[in-house]
């Protein structure tokens, strides 16, 4: 197996910049689902693979995650893979269907939670850091390699409503009907979270995300009780688990879409950045938030505007969130039909603001 150790040197490190409060040379920017379906290298790619194959086999998921770093000047890469590796990895069956997304064709059901297999599941995602590893080689330290997992909330919507909903109402029926036995799951994903979040440092990882897509379907009350305290448990314990490994200490970015409501309570949690949907006014964001690093916030759609458009957008969102603390991104992942130019203005916008 590729190293673990001697990895190139780090060559940008603007964002790591940003998190360890310096001031870099240029504004940041990623893009989140950048490795994917809008690149055209990508959708000749999935002709030959299936979607979980490419998640599973080190060496494809690597090429995926080189795709957009080789067309773009970003300043971060994301490894390729998906929130739902956890489900799968827990015993559950989960399919990519082109054009619909994930289905889970034997959903979650109260009678089901004894059969997940909570026992080595983290240890079976070590594919994944195995493409960490090899990707960091591969980058050559060009920028720094995320890694990532959903939140608890987030992957207990998908294994209950077996795939995608627009309302999350089996989920949420759940909190309501059947809490403790939520919490049991939400306790046994949160676990599993932990130690692979800690497997994908170990391999390599320099910044982390949670990603907490479906915030939206939750108040604050509902947030409150079925998400922050185990977001809570996950930033704390992967980093007391990272530290005891003698593990350079790795930042980790929360992204809450739809999480406005919580976003002061957010900040209580001890997350490193705190990433901002598209719906919320960048002054809005920082006053609830403090002082906190902010990551967002671009509507996708807006790439869809005329390019001089996208710079004064651009311009606009960076004077609301202002220089310091902040972090470049779209404000949810880019879409599929996004065009690779109007991409490339964005980007070159971010870079070519005054610091
Ligand atoms: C909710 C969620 C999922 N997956 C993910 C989230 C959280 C982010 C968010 O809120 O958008 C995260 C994800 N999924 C994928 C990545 C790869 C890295 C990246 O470029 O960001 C990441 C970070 C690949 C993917 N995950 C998926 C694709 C496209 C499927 C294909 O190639 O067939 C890719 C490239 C499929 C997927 N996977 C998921 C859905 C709902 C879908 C279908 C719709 C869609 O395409 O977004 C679950």
């Amino acid at each position: 197996m590729t190293s673990k150790q001697n990895f190139p040197l780090l060559q940008n490190d603007r964002i790591l910049k940003v998190i360890k409060g310096e001031k870099p040379d240029k504004l940041p920017v990623w893009i989140m689902r950048q490795a994917g379906r809008h690149l055209p290298e990508f959708v000749e790619f999935r002709k030959k693979h299936d979607f979980f194959e490419i998640c599973q086999t080190p060496k494809l998921a690597c090429e995926v995650t080189l795709m957009p770093i080789r067309r773009y000047d970003l300043d971060a890469a994301i490894i390729f893979s998906d929130i739902l590796v956890i489900p799968q990895a827990l015993g559950l069956k989960v399919e990519m269907k082109p054009g619909l997304g994930p289905v889970i064709p034997t959903p979650l059901t109260v009678d089901t939670i004894e059969n997940l297999h909570s026992d080595g599941a983290a240890d079976r995602l070590r594919y994944v850091g195995e493409a960490i590893t090899l990707t960091r080689h591969e980058l050559g330290g060009k920028v720094p390699l995320i890694g990532f997992s959903g939140a608890p909330w987030t992957l207990f919507g998908y294994m209950i409503e077996g795939g995608g909903s627009k309302t999350m109402s089996k989920a949420k029926k759940w909190l309501y009907e059947y809490p403790e036995e939520s919490s049991k799951v939400l306790d046994i994903l949160t676990n599993v979270i932990i130690d692979y979040l800690v497997i994908q440092a170990e391999y390599g990882a320099q910044v982390l995300q949670v990603f907490e897509s479906s915030a939206e379907y939750l108040n604050r009350h509902l947030f409150t009780k079925f998400a922050l305290p185990y977001l809570k448990k996950i930033n704390i314990e992967v980093k007391r688990k990272i530290k005891e490994k003698k593990i350079e200490y790795i930042p980790i970015i929360l992204f809450a879409k739809g999480g406005h409501f919580s976003l002061e309570d957010q900040t209580e949690l001890g997350y490193d950045v705190l990433g901002v949907d598209w719906t919320v006014e960048p002054q809005i964001a920082r006053f609830l938030t403090k002082n906190s690093i902010l990551q967002g916030n671009l509507d996708p759609c807006a790439l869809y505007a005329p390019k001089e458009e996208i710079v004064k957008l651009v311009e606009n969102m960076v004077a609301g969130f202002g220089t310091s603390k902040y972090i470049v991104n779209l404000g949810h992942g880019i879409y599929p039909d996004a065009d690779i130019e109007k991409v490339k203005t964005f980007i070159d916008a971010v870079h070519n603001v005054t610091l």
